[in-house]
């Protein structure tokens, strides 16, 4: 298997190469896998002025999977929108069409103390968000900035649309609904129908769909009551199904009921299961070239490259229990540090992880 390897911007470089050297410990006994690395975001924009450049995405059209580590920065926050890090990042994903992003939210019972939440709240909180990834208000024409008369006067006015076919409803749909058969059964669609026409279709889209699922439970919950839930009893939610805009804000909400955004993996899938994966959290400019990120979310990702796309579950158990151990050895990063662990730097992480496989 091909894996395009994207390390990106920021932490980027730090947390992959940790992934990689657990996924070349895991070669080195038999697992088929070799990488390709490639530039994606800001030092794709510094080499060559496209944050998405053609022999990237050329890697990763031929790719059987890609890693990628985060990108952006305030280096490239002045730039005309084309050349943003984060464009190249939506770009890969619309071009392979990943529509389908898993985040899921697992607390580690060691971290029940790192989480903001009280321990009782979120202990045993095992829930997965399926974002839909590739349409909605991100990818929606028309949209721009532009000189409008307004009741105020002439003056700029900026606008984006919301917008989702009902196929595109229908094929997240699907994706969690199968996920919620194989988990607690339980689903729950996050919308804002008593507004917006878009989340109206696709609500009435879930429900004609779950005909399909009369072994899955479905319900709906407006997005502010879901933000407010999530944090007053999370452990109600099985699995999500939300769209792209509502998931971006709800998978970060989710993350620090774990302990630490540093935590949350993701896959992001086609119809095929070729996938991207990536940590959840960004590139985290605070803390780059410090040694000292969490590089677990982007092992975990790893891990979820070799479930989806390798089809190898038990390399990819064989990373998770890696990972819950190193936790229950008592190595932290900074953000998931509290007083009797012992702290360590990105790379430490790795040796845990590493010695722990
Ligand atoms: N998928 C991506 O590539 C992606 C995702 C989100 C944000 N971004 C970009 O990243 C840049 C920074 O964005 P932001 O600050 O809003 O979000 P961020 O996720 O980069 O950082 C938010 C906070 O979480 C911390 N954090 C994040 N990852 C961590 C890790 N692995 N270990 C320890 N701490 C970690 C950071 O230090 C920071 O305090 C922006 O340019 C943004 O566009 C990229
Ligand atoms: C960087 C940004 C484009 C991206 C998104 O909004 O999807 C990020 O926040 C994420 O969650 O992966
Ligand atoms: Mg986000």
């Amino acid at each position: 298997m091909k894996v395009c390897v994207l390390a990106g911007d920021g932490i980027g470089p730090e947390i992959t190469a940790e992934a990689l050297r657990v996924l070349e410990a895991l070669r080195a006994d038999g697992l088929k896998i070799e990488f390709e690395h490639a530039l994606l975001g800001g030092r794709a924009v510094d080499a060559t002025g496209d944050p998405y450049p053609e022999a990237t995405s050329k890697l990763a059209r031929e790719a059987d999977a890609i890693l990628l580590g985060a990108v952006g920065g305030p280096k490239w926050d002045t730039l005309p929108r084309e050349q943003r890090p984060e464009r190249g990042l939506l770009r890969i994903r619309s071009e392979l069409g990943v529509f389908a992003n898993l985040r899921p939210a697992i607390l580690y019972p060691e971290l029940a103390n790192a989480s903001s939440l009280k321990p009782e709240i979120v202990s045993g909180l095992d829930i997965l968000i399926v974002r839909e990834l590739t349409g909605d208000i991100y990818f929606g024409q028309p949209r721009g900035i532009e000189v409008r008369d307004t009741q105020w006067g002439e003056q700029r006015v900026g606008w984006n649309t919301m917008i989702y076919a009902e196929e595109e409803i229908r094929r997240i749909g699907r994706v969690a609904f199968e996920a919620a058969r194989k988990r607690g059964k339980k689903l729950c669609s996050v919308d804002k129908m008593n507004v917006l026409e878009c989340t109206q279709l696709w609500r009435e889209v879930m429900i004609d769909l779950s005909k399909d699922y009369p072994d899955v439970e479905l319900s709906h919950m407006l997005v502010d009551n879901a933000a407010m839930q999530l944090v007053k009893a999370p452990k109600q939610f099985d699995v999500v199904v939300t769209g792209n805009m509502f998931g971006d804000i709800l998978s970060d909400e989710a993350s620090m009921l774990t302990g630490s955004i540093g935590m949350l993996p993701s896959a992001s899938l086609d119809a095929n299961n070729k996938g991207l994966y990536e940590p959840s959290h960004g590139s985290a400019p605070d803390i780059a070239g410090q040694g000292v990120a969490n590089p677990l979310a982007t092992i975990l990702s790893a891990a979820m490259m070799l479930r989806y796309s390798f089809g190898n579950e038990a390399a990819a158990v064989r990373i998770e229990n890696a990972v819950r151990k190193v936790l229950a050895q008592g190595y932290r990063t900074g953000d998931i540090f509290e007083p009797g662990t012992t702290r360590v730097g990105t790379k430490q992480m790795g040796d845990a992880v590493l010695a722990a496989l």
